[in-house]
């Protein structure tokens, strides 16, 4: 039989679609029926489980999957010796303390023997104990935010990205001790030298496919006068294609810009006199 790469993801979850999303992105194909638990891509030789995130990183050490999708806080606080492959960015949550309102909160110390409600007793655990705090923990598996309104806990560590589940039962974030991003995990040596082959080849799209989403394909007019000044702001990038314009002392301008410092350049731009702005994503991208 060919050999495939397994890949764990996510069943249903936080993590599920985008976890799928860039595969597709990768022009993988696969996804008949959302009940299947275990299928294999048409066109590409991998191979999906479908699964509960907390038992990814077991099933990637146990070589039930070649490689596996999770938070980056599920597998520290398993503490499972692995490989993070890849940092995919998304899935972007922070590991915070939170407490009811009432509570009066002046640092870490102020848990001292207090009953913390927590999915991660390893992580929280670590971070106390290097802080020398000593607090006792409540271990749930979820709906970490109704323990102190039923009298189990005095404060919580859970995860938070919008605050909203927090506000909701009335708890206030009062430290943040970690942030998580979703991260492709692997065993540090694949079990055969073919499949390696095959993740190599999975990883070139990945690569290609991540760095695309991390920029912008930017098209503008511009008064040719400005032109050395916006090189300078867009500076690290390869020269942008120039084009003049039928105007006279007008240029057209492409290039690609990074996301994350894309509205400090739009900004510049504009104030440069830049005109007819016309922004696109980048599908596929390589060196
Ligand atoms: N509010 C959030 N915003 C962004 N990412 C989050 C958020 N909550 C959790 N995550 C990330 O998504 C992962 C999966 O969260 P989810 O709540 O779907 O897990 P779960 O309830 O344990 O699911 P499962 O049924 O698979 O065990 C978390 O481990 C974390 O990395
Ligand atoms: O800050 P917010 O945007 O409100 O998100 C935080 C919530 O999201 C996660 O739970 P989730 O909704 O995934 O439910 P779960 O308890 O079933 O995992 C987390 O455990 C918080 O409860
Ligand atoms: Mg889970």
């Amino acid at each position: 039989m060919a050999e495939v790469v397994r890949i764990a993801i996510q069943k249903s979850g936080r993590l599920s679609e985008k976890s799928l999303q860039i595969i597709k992105n990768c022009g993988i194909k696969f996804g008949s029926d959302a009940r299947v638990l275990k299928e294999e891509a048409s066109n590409f030789p991998l191979e999906f489980l479908y699964v509960r995130d907390d038992d990814i990183p077991s099933y990637v050490r146990d070589g039930i999957a070649d490689v596996g999708i999770v938070g980056r806080n599920e597998y520290d606080e398993q503490a499972i010796d692995l490989e993070v492959l890849r940092d995919l960015g998304f899935a972007k949550c922070r590991l915070s303390i939170a407490v009811p309102n009432d509570f009066v909160y002046q640092g870490l110390s102020s848990l001292e023997g207090k009953r913390i409600a927590t999915s991660y007793p390893n992580i929280l655990g670590g971070i106390l104990k290097a802080r020398g705090v000593s607090a006792s923990f409540v271990q749930v598996s979820g709906s970490v935010e109704i323990t102190p309104a039923v009298g189990i806990a005095d404060a919580i560590c859970d995860l938070v990205s919008t605050g909203a589940t927090l506000a909701m039962n009335g708890l206030r974030e009062v430290e943040s001790l970690y942030t998580s991003t979703a991260v492709m995990i692997g065993r540090k040596q694949m079990a055969s030298v073919a499949k390696q082959r095959i993740l190599d080849r999975l990883m070139l799209r990945l690569d290609a496919v991540m760095k695309a989403s991390s920029y912008k394909y930017i098209m503008f007019n511009l008064p040719q006068e400005h032109l050395e000044q916006v090189a300078h702001i867009i500076g690290g990038m390869k020269s942008p294609t120039v084009t003049p314009l039928m105007e006279k002392g007008w240029v057209s301008v492409q290039t690609v810009v990074a996301e994350d410092t894309f509205w400090e350049d739009f900004e510049q731009l504009k104030a440069l006199g830049a005109q007819g702005i016309l922004v696109t994503p980048i599908e596929k991208m390589t060196e």
